[in-house]
């Protein structure tokens, strides 16, 4: 048995610059110890989001071509409805231009005031399109996902006594949908299991609940499904992704994801009444309902790039790669969500820097302390992101304060890779020394994570 290799070889690469660590703490004071607001020239290693960081392939490169730009009718949504079909069996297409305006769109239609959209975790602009309409989000994902060491293979699952709890509790005109996240980003790029959408359709049918997809990576949470499931082994992804949608009735796609594309997204479903009412909310906010947002190139090079992505041997390489760094980081005893996720892998900072407290942003000291040791960018998911309690105003502090290694497709090595583990190791063996945090200077009303400013406690 040979080890497994990439399925490509690369052809054409883009420089990146390492910096110093004078430079580094310099930048970061500019950039108030908000890691958005860093520029790319200034990151050696930039594991900020898998979203629409990846590498496109020659295929993809030549449809762009290719791309056919009419206003209606276009080739290239001919091409993409047929390949979203084949992938899916969704009858109906509606493109947009990345995953959020999907959301706004099909949401427009589905989600009223005082709606309950019960599911695993929503991811935030998901939830954002939920409750920006006031109705409410409910977690029922299992109680596994929030413990960090728990080896159950598919934390993403949804509580079957948590959801049929909602479903008793609230009128089914009050569920619009159940939504059930792809893998489920916000539980660290954990998988759901094809038995469990199975039992959630079920239980969905049984109380006439329509059940939704927010599929951003699919085909990762397919290989999941093949490498976990019992009876999957044998079975093409391409299989798996066609029985995973058998079990909805729709669903949204950011393609930024594993669309392996740099902008787009889409919603695919077969009721035509939805397609008919969500198609006048494309018109009003994305464009004719055959581009949505999108240019005849982008989807062009979508259609290519989920040909791709459903590939077994394109996802053991690009998961292959972040089990690597993940297991690398284990070994230098570093705190890690196990089992590693999908796309990312997600440190505890709450065990890596005890001396920090929670009131300082333990996860967004880690993510500056990384910075500042390697030039490797990431991303706090911890209470910055949990953002105030719309009513006391005060912190809401998560389970779990981590920080997001989100891995690019197609675009390191696994050299860069073990530099990554080598550059937190060095922050993990001096993080004694580490028991100041950050404190807030200003910050917006609503998703302050992205533009809040601080500085050091
Ligand atoms: C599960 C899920 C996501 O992860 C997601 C975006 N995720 C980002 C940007 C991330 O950094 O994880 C979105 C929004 O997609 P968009 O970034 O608008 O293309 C929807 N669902």
């Amino acid at each position: 048995k040979l080890p497994y290799a990439e399925p490509f070889r690369i052809k054409m690469v883009e420089e990146i610059r390492q910096s110093t660590r004078e430079e580094r703490e310099q930048w970061l004071k500019e950039a108030n110890y908000n890691l958005f607001n860093l520029k790319s020239s200034q990151v050696f290693i930039d594991l900020l989001t898998d979203s629409g960081t990846g590498a496109m392939s020659d295929r993809q490169w030549g449809a762009l071509m290719t791309g056919d730009e009419s206003y209606a009718g276009s080739r290239s949504f001919e091409q993409l409805q047929n390949t979203v079909e084949k992938i899916t069996g969704f009858k109906y297409l509606l493109p947009t231009h990345q995953g959020r305006a999907a959301e706004n769109v099909l949401f427009s239609v589905l989600v009223k005031e005082g709606n309950v959209v019960p599911g695993n975790s929503h991811f935030d602009t998901t939830k954002g399109h939920i409750e920006f309409r006031k109705a409410h989000a409910v977690d029922c994902t299992i109680d596994e996902a929030f413990d960090i060491n728990d080896l159950h293979p598919f934390k993403g699952n949804i509580n079957l006594e948590k959801l049929e709890e909602i479903y008793k509790s609230h009128p089914k005109e009050n569920i619009p949908f159940c939504l059930i996240t792809i893998t489920c980003n916000s539980s660290g790029g954990q998988p759901v299991s094809l038995e469990n959408m199975k039992a959630v359709r079920e239980l969905s049918n049984r109380y006439g609940i329509p059940v939704f997809f927010d599929s951003a990576r699919f085909a990762e949470n397919a290989y999941f499904i093949k490498k976990r499931e019992k009876g999957q082994e044998n079975r093409s992804i391409k299989e798996i992704c066609k029985e995973i949608f058998s079990y909805g009735d729709g669903m949204t796609m950011s393609s930024k994801k594993d669309g392996l594309v740099n902008i787009g997204g889409f919603i695919a479903l077969n009721s035509e009444e939805t397609f008919r009412k969500a198609s006048n909310f494309t018109i009003i906010y994305e464009g004719f309902i055959t581009y949505g947002g999108m240019a005849g190139r982008d989807m062009a090079a979508l259609a290519v790039g989920l040909d791709e992505a459903t590939e077994f041997a394109y996802l053991e390489s690009r998961i292959s790669q972040v089990e690597y760094l993940g297991n690398k980081l284990i070994e230098y005893g570093i705190p890690v969500q196990k089992p590693i996720g999908g796309h990312a892998v997600f440190i505890d900072s709450l065990n890596f820097l005890p001396n920090v407290s929670r009131a300082e942003y333990p996860a967004q000291t880690l993510g500056l302390e990384i910075y500042k040791e390697a030039g490797i960018r990431t991303v706090e998911i911890g209470t910055l992101l949990a953002d105030r309690d719309p009513e006391t105003r005060e912190n809401r502090y998560p389970k779990l304060e981590l920080v997001r290694l989100a891995i690019p497709r197609r675009t390191y090595t696994n050299n860069h890779m073990d530099y990554i583990a080598a550059g937190i190791k060095n922050v993990y063996e001096r993080r004694d020394e580490i028991s100041k945090g950050y404190k807030i200077t200003w910050e917006p009303d609503l998703l302050r994570h992205f533009t809040v400013q601080l500085e050091e406690a």
